[in-house]
């Protein structure tokens, strides 16, 4: 043994030394057990010794009496477990340091295996977590695409509480640092942005980097949620904050004494929670009357808690990320930051293009594309326009062997048409084996295309006038659609928080399409008086006043309550009224696309 090994201070005597903090802050008594016995300073008998012995504290002195009659080897050794695995032993850092504790190097050897339920639990959720942010689920089942191939930085600008720029974020590091925090009181990182500008892409990547490690942050838990989840239990139904967290997110395996939730009690600094979509709740709630909930032991009804986490009520000091369509404005009390999401710059489309396009040539050809047309180069900054634009030009390329898009002067109604054209094709007959490409005829397509697209047209606008995103299979067998039709792309199954056997349940790719299909459906519908084709209009201008979502209620002095319906829902009506504005221009009517049924 060298000098300074000589030097050190006996584990053994620090043992009875210190042995009454020991006793009182020692937990996670199975990880130091097993680690023990699986390097035979413990037998079998030992063990089971401990675990006889009923109280916690009554088990760590039974543990230091044995290591110390074990010698200085397994008092060493025991200290080394709770230096190696310091997220189970959190509350015995601090005495390690203060006892300037080093492993010696033959410690160092020795294998320390975590089996901490917190830690294993950490491990769970970054499993879990890694596994469904991979790969961008959202559009046509078809075509799923890893997301490290596809995710293209957007532009996130900083703003105060007087929506003043505070400069621009360059890495999404800083989304959870300091950076433009303008109320150090306040608890949500406020993210909003317009429809399909990245928003939920974001936060997908953000949980993508945690469960790979390679988000800066010291938080070792993270839950994620869809605003809209909120919205699916019933107004009765009641539920705790634990079952929140481990039902519908990761349930913590092997943890009989309830350390995990404990812990997250104790340490909601170590917490990230990201609420997706803060527009699409659709509750009508009594705001005046609902009552704040304060003790995470009591259930209560599933908003009451996703707000009182949000103002802090439970889990004060969790990071949490709220994001949001553009327009819904929250007070600055709550807010400690907020960002705004600008989309694609030109360098980040010019990216996005080479993501999108293999082959050099086609990334040119789009490119002189884009750079004739400023209108759909402006429409491409938002990554969801761009997406379907940039499926579009793949879908010529594929079937017509050209890059050019039908219009000269490109509208968000093209865009949609274009998208629907290209699900539409999938119903087409394949081009005869001596025709190398097929010859365009979009008339033709949406001929073919007309039942299940004039039955998914049905489906949002039925959706729409009931204020719902979600749409059950029965619904959708009533419009007339099969199992062939769902296989085109335009709904996508929901599976998340489908903890029961509960039926399926279906959404369209983007609530976009939903309001576009929803005009469309008001433009086929042959029975519809001219005034109900505007009926929307009219909602839109009863629904002018500005509205405030649930959050008012735990801020109650804040914002006056209004109308019960949330202004996102009216978001949608005005992007029906925009497509239809678009569907009833009449080059379209009568060029391109309903000469075949008009
Ligand atoms: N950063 C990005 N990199 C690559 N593609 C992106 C990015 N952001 C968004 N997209 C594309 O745009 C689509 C829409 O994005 P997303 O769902 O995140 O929008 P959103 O802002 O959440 O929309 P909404 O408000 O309607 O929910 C994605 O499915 C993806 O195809």
């Amino acid at each position: 043994m060298g000098q300074v090994e000589e030097a050190r201070v006996s584990c053994l005597d620090l043992l009875t030394c210190h042995r009454e903090l020991l006793v009182s802050t020692l937990r996670s008594i199975q990880c130091l057990l097993d680690n023990l016995l699986a390097n035979r300073f413990f037998c079998e008998e030992d063990v089971e010794i401990v675990q006889r012995t009923v109280t916690k504290p009554n088990q760590v002195r039974k543990i230091l009496e044995l290591v110390q009659c074990k010698g200085e080897d397994a008092c060493e050794f025991f200290v080394f477990i709770i230096y190696k695995i310091c997220d189970a032993y959190i509350d015995l850092q601090p005495w390690l340091k203060e006892i300037n504790y080093k492993p010696s190097r033959d410690m160092e050897e020795m294998k320390v295996v975590n089996t901490d339920p917190i830690s294993r639990y950490c491990e769970k959720q970054r499993h879990e977590m890694s596994r469904d942010t991979s790969f961008i689920m959202s559009y046509g089942q078809q075509d799923e695409t890893r997301l490290e191939d596809l995710y293209t930085d957007t532009v996130m600008e900083l703003f105060n509480d007087a929506n003043e720029s505070l400069g621009f974020i360059q890495s999404l590091n800083q989304l959870l640092g300091e950076d433009g925090v303008f109320n150090p009181q306040g608890e949500i990182i406020y993210v909003m942005g317009d429809a399909g500008v990245g928003k939920s892409i974001l936060l997908q990547k953000l949980q993508n980097l945690w469960s790979k490690r390679e988000l800066q942050t010291d938080a070792i838990f993270f839950f994620k949620f869809r605003c809209r989840m909120f919205s699916i239990f019933k107004e009765a139904e009641q539920i705790s904050l634990r079952d929140l967290l481990f039902k519908y997110n990761c349930y913590p395996d092997h943890d009989p004494d309830n350390e995990v939730f404990d812990y997250i009690l104790r340490f909601p600094d170590k917490v990230v929670f990201t609420f997706d979509g803060y527009d699409e709740i659709q509750e009508e709630i009594d705001l005046m009357n609902v009552p704040e909930v304060v003790s995470p032991e009591d259930k209560a009804n599933s908003l009451q808690l996703l707000l009182s986490l949000l103002c802090g009520k439970l889990l004060k000091g969790s990071k949490k990320i709220l994001t949001t369509r553009t327009g819904i404005e929250l007070q600055s009390r709550v807010i400690k930051k907020k960002v705004v999401l600008r989309g694609f710059s030109p360098d980040h489309l010019k990216t996005y293009i080479k993501l999108q396009f293999k082959e050099q040539e086609h990334r040119d050809l789009v490119s002189v594309q884009l750079d004739a047309s400023p209108h759909l180069c402006g429409l491409c900054s938002t990554p969801l326009f761009s997406w379907i634009v940039f499926k579009s030009f793949r879908h010529l390329h594929t079937i017509h062997d050209t890059f050019h898009l039908p219009e000269t002067s490109i509208t968000l109604t093209d865009i949609f048409l274009l998208l629907s054209e290209v699900f539409l094709s999938r119903l087409a007959t394949p081009a005869s084996p001596l025709l190398k490409k097929s010859t365009r005829c979009t008339s033709e397509t949406f001929r073919v295309g007309l039942r299940p697209l004039a039955g998914f047209a049905k489906l949002a606008l039925q959706g729409l006038e009931r204020g719902s995103f979600l749409c059950s299979q029965e619904e959708i067998s009533e419009c007339g659609l099969t199992e062939e039709d769902m296989a085109l792309g335009f709904l996508r199954p929901i599976s998340e928080f489908d903890a029961t056997d509960a039926p399926a349940t279906f959404e369209f790719i983007h609530i976009t399409l939903q309001s576009f299909l929803a005009a469309f459906a008001l433009v086929l519908d042959e029975q519809t008086s001219g005034n109900s084709i505007l009926k929307f209009f009219t909602e839109c201008s009863r629904r002018r006043e500005p509205c405030c979502l649930p959050l008012a209620f735990c801020t109650r002095s804040f914002v006056k309550p209004c109308e019960k319906r949330p202004s996102s829902t009216n978001e949608h009506l005005q992007f029906t009224n925009l497509f239809l504005s678009g569907l009833l221009v009449a080059t379209f009517v009568c060029c391109h696309y309903f000469d075949c049924w008009v």
